[in-house]
């Protein structure tokens, strides 16, 4: 069975939710929070007795933990709570929570306690939530660091504290959970930048509320179950004519490798048939590793195919912004990448070509040719990679896909996506290039352009993650390796579907 995909809300969307639904919200949502907190720390503690450790902080989020404690103390099971602020200045519902823990019998420590010899059975951080304001200086990073020395799991309420929900920044220093329980709806700091790093593994709790009826969501995470419609199986009378062509151009002296590992990625994603467009004169007429693929000037490569991708090797020279602007010219759905995209950076007419097209574009930057589109630094494009990628989808008129752990996903309708399939063992030279070419085989197959994206995007990282669980990797994964593994997954993802 396909998992469906969650919504995704900034934090100023969560708000919107949390006012709508708490005035008949019964039991109140911090009850649910801190009852949902704490189903989950019992799973986790499963093999692990002896007392749990729940740092609060002076906000809501201490609040959760406040009710977490008292489940846990009615429960028979043993908890010190540390909370360093002042109980009188807590807000409504977490002074609430705090006068029920403390007439449950619970105390509260002002200070980090030393751990037991036999440690914690598990580390709660309830410190800050959403509400994080501003880098963590003074006490509450002394904790944090001192609770991210402890051995044993560790986990998040709502966020790790520390990072910023909606960027997924560190503000000072953070928790680093191994889990985190998040409520009402992913957020998109927990899944981009360093969120990932900091989360561990992430559970949503709806707290019972359907955060779509209260908010249309703006956001989605990336599954293979908003791109199954395109699982179609073949028909035995299948030709290759039916699965289209696939250009791929690029390959400037010394750069063919680019497009050769792209092309080879069109094939394997199942295009009828590759063309690669090579601009190195002196250029292999054949790739004797993927004889497949119909090597040809890129001139000539142009005038073939439904899809086109041009900018793996490519160079910057008035060839290749000759290339660039005839297949701007063309009416095929076009991928713009690598040398493409900084051609278009630095040259108005280009990029006024691009942005005036009919036929679909997709952008698919990593963040420093993101910020050169942008006339930004990179740093500044990492600090909100989402509102990176939307800008560039609106400026350019294009879809936009910003890489990196959490790829994000832009569509000109507004639409945008998070990515959370990849790993590490993608960080190395050539990984993109295959990107480009999955996403020009599944257009060669007529996979609608917003399918086509979101399936190459989530394809990329899961076949890495399927190398990834073989041991191939992350050190030494090899982009060349990624296809192979492209082509495994997709079969058995049609064929899974199709049995349901
Ligand atoms: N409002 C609600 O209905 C619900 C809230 N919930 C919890 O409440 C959290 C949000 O609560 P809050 O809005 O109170 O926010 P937080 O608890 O995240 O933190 C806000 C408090 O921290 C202070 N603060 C912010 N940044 C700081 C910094 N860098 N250094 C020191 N102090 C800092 C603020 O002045 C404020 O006192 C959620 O993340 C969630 O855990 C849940 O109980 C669900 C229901
Ligand atoms: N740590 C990571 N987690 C997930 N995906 C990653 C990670 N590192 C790199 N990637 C992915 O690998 C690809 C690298 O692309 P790019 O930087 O263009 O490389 P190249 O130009 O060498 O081909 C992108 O799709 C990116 O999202
Ligand atoms: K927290």
């Amino acid at each position: 069975m396909l998992q469906s995909s969650q919504p995704i809300y900034p934090v100023a969307g969560i708000r919107t939710i949390e006012t709508a639904a708490m005035p008949t919200a019964k039991p109140p949502l911090m009850e649910r929070a801190g009852r949902a907190s704490a189903e989950e720390a019992v799973r986790l503690m499963i093999d692990r007795p002896g007392a749990l450790l729940i740092a609060c902080g002076p906000g809501n989020n201490g609040g959760d933990g406040f009710v977490m404690a008292r489940h846990f103390l009615q429960a028979g099971r043993q908890v010190v709570v540390a909370f360093s602020g002042d109980t009188a200045k807590l807000p409504g519902d977490a002074k609430k929570a705090w006068e029920a823990w403390r007439d449950a019998g619970g105390e509260t420590l002002s200070d980090l306690p030393a751990a037991p010899p036999e440690g914690w059975a598990l580390v709660v951080d309830a410190l800050f939530g959403i509400g994080l304001q501003r880098p963590i200086t003074g006490r509450y990073a002394e904790w944090i660091r001192a609770l991210n020395a402890l051995p044993g799991p560790r986990m998040s309420i709502d966020v790790p504290s520390g990072l910023c929900a909606d960027t997924g920044r560190v503000l000072g220093v953070a928790f680093r959970a191994t889990h985190t329980v998040t409520f009402i709806a992913l957020k998109p700091g927990l899944l981009t930048l360093d969120g990932p790093d900091h989360c561990g593994e992430l559970v949503v709790k709806r707290l019972d509320l359907d955060a779509n009826a209260f908010l249309p969501a703006p956001g989605w995470e990336v599954r293979p179950a908003l791109f199954a419609d395109q699982f179609t199986p073949r028909r035995l009378n299948a030709h290759k004519g039916l699965f289209g062509d696939a250009v791929i151009i690029g390959g400037a002296p010394s750069m063919c490798g680019a497009p050769l590992l792209a092309g080879r990625a069109a094939l394997r994603a199942g295009a009828g048939r590759v063309f690669v467009g090579l601009l190195d004169p002196r250029a292999p007429a054949v790739d004797l590793v993927q004889p497949e693929l119909m090597i040809r000037s890129a001139e000539h490569a142009l005038s073939e195919g439904q899809a086109i991708a041009i900018g793996p090797g490519l160079g910057r020279d008035t060839v290749a912004a000759d290339l660039l602007r005839q297949a701007l010219a063309s009416d095929h759905a076009l991928v713009l990448d690598a040398d493409a995209l900084n051609l278009i950076a630095d040259d108005d007419t280009l990029a006024g070509a691009a942005t005036r097209r009919h036929a679909p574009v997709v952008l698919t930057p990593h963040p420093a040719e993101a910020a050169r589109l942008l006339k930004c630094s990179p740093d500044q494009v990492q600090q909100n990679r989402l509102d990176a990628v939307i800008e560039l989808s609106r400026r350019f008129d294009a879809h936009a896909v910003l890489k990196g752990h959490g790829s994000l996903i832009a569509h000109p309708n507004g639409r945008w996506l998070i990515n959370r399939s990849g790993n590490p063992g993608m960080s190395a030279a050539g990984m993109g290039d295959v990107l480009t070419g999955l996403l020009a085989g599944l257009l060669a197959q007529r996979w609608p352009i917003e399918a086509a994206i979101i399936g190459a995007v989530h394809l990329h990282g899961a076949a890495a993650d399927l190398l990834l669980a073989k041991g191939i990797g992350p050190i030494g994964m090899s982009a060349s390796e990624l296809p192979d593994a492209v082509r495994i997954l997709l079969n058995q993802w049609v064929a899974q579907h199709h049995r349901q």
